[in-house]
């Protein structure tokens, strides 16, 4: 048997500036690339017209064709993670498996049973940094803790980036493949369907991030990069993503350091992945989860357009504006005082860009329970946003067309009363 490395893919989908890969791509031994679709997670996404298993199924087939042409093949499989390296030990004498770190909590598992596993076979598991620019230790206050207020730690990332050489990883140049080929699982093999969705493209112009703090409240504008979903599934590169900001943009920089901010915090306070509020205090809220309130807000069915337009966005194309995002949170928590964790729920559910890390930090800000959070006692009033930043009322007439006809529901609850009510129950829950 012939000695091999094996890199696995995970959330970095792509050839181009490829940390684990231009490692992998550079050592002594021919690189197997592999994929693992994973029972473990795709079993548990109940709609099986998934638009992330599609995105996914459409960047494999594209790295594929790309492996292809540098002499090599992509293995996708579908198995258990721990199963797939012990059937692979079979085929190949493998003498290392690398690949990127993954922050999430099953990932983190999964990995080390892995790593176990092969270091009791000599085998060498390694993964490198990949997904976001610093990682775990790099960025902590001067008393050697992690931050958890936005604005100082950015300051720190930003020092730390400026004393940083960039490293360029040219791991699409690079060609030390194993020769093989290999079947790809169709989506239908892996128990999916196709969704008609369609998915925003990786490219975007430097003008749109130069406009990008003058537009990027307005939904009615395409002022946003809509890069997100590539981020996700690691189809562009973070580091490319900085290089551009760098002098062309302070406010989208910032956005990308949140981004790095919420992995940390993900990494840092792991009670937040196990549905426990950042601030535990306010676990201690009394909601209403009222069933029927909460299919109304799904459905965009509110009475509130802004709230509305929002939800039909998400449920139409997976992908919701940011200042939306922050509205629709906002109402469900406040205005319907339903407990955050159902609406992180569906947006985990429906969101293209789903991020464990992001959409946590997301929900938990509108809730106040976060780590650098909206105060409790602001609550969002909806038509004031819609006044301030859907003036002409373009989003909303683009998804909901019928809200001034009679049928349009009436709000659900009334904004000043619902304000009050949850101003007492934030006050009860925190004393
Ligand atoms: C309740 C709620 C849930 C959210 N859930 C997610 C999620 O699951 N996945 C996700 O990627 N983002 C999430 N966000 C953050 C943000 O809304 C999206 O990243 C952004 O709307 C994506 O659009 P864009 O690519 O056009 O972003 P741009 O505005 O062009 O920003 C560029 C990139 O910066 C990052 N970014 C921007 N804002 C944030 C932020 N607040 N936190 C972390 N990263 C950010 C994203 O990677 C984004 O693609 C959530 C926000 C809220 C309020």
């Amino acid at each position: 048997m012939n000695e091999i490395s094996v890199f696995w893919f995970r959330r970095d989908l792509r050839l181009e500036d490829n940390a684990g890969l231009f490692a992998a791509l550079s050592g002594p031994f021919p690189v197997l690339p592999i994929f693992i679709f994973d029972p473990l997670i795709l079993d548990k996404l109940v709609n099986k017209k998934d638009a992330r298993v599609e995105f996914i199924h459409d960047a494999l087939a594209h790295l594929k064709s790309e492996i292809q042409k540098r002499g090599g093949d992509l293995l996708i499989l579908h198995a258990n993670p721990l199963d797939a390296f012990k059937s692979l030990a079979q085929q190949y004498q493998i003498k290392q498996i690398l690949t990127n770190h993954d922050y999430e909590n099953y990932a983190i598992q999964r990995d080390s049973a892995i790593n176990l596993w092969a270091k009791n076979l000599g085998i060498v598991f390694q993964s490198f940094k990949d997904q976001v620019i610093f990682e775990k230790h790099e960025v902590l206050s001067g008393q050697n803790t992690p931050y958890t207020v936005f604005t100082p730690y950015s300051r720190k990332w930003k020092e730390k980036l400026a004393n940083t050489e960039w490293r360029q990883f040219e791991s699409e140049n690079l060609v030390n493949y194993v020769q093989g080929s290999f079947e790809m699982p169709t989506l239908s093999e892996l128990g999916f369907q196709t969704t008609g969705i369609k998915f925003p493209s990786s490219m975007f112009s430097d003008d749109l991030i130069q406009q990008y703090s003058l537009k990027r409240d307005f939904p009615g504008l395409d002022a946003t990069s809509h890069v997100s979903v590539h981020l996700r599934f690691g189809t562009i590169s973070i580091r490319n993503l900085v290089k551009r900001a760098l002098g062309k943009s302070e406010t989208w920089l910032n956005e990308l350091i949140w981004r790095d901010f919420y992995f940390n915090i993900t990494f840092h306070f792991p009670h937040i992945s196990q549905g426990i509020a950042f601030r535990k205090e306010y676990d201690r809220m009394n909601w209403r989860n009222h069933e029927l309130e909460f299919e109304a807000w799904k459905n965009g069915q509110t009475g509130y357009p802004i709230v509305d337009a929002g939800m039909r966005e998400l449920n139409q194309t997976g992908f919701m504006h940011n200042r939306v995002r922050m509205i629709v949170a906002s109402f469900l928590v406040k205005h319907l005082l339903i407990d955050w964790r159902w609406g992180e729920a569906y947006f985990a559910e429906k969101l293209l860009d789903f991020d464990f890390s992001a959409n946590n930090g997301g929900w938990q800000w509108a809730a106040g329970s976060g780590c650098d959070a909206a105060p409790y006692f602001r609550v969002f009033n909806p038509y004031l946003q819609t006044q301030k930043f859907d003036k002409d009322l373009i989003y909303i007439r683009k998804w909901v067309p019928e809200f001034q006809e009679l049928h349009y529901p009436k709000p659900i609850v009334d904004h000043e009363f619902a304000r009050k009510r949850v101003l007492a129950a934030y006050k009860e829950a925190l004393g």
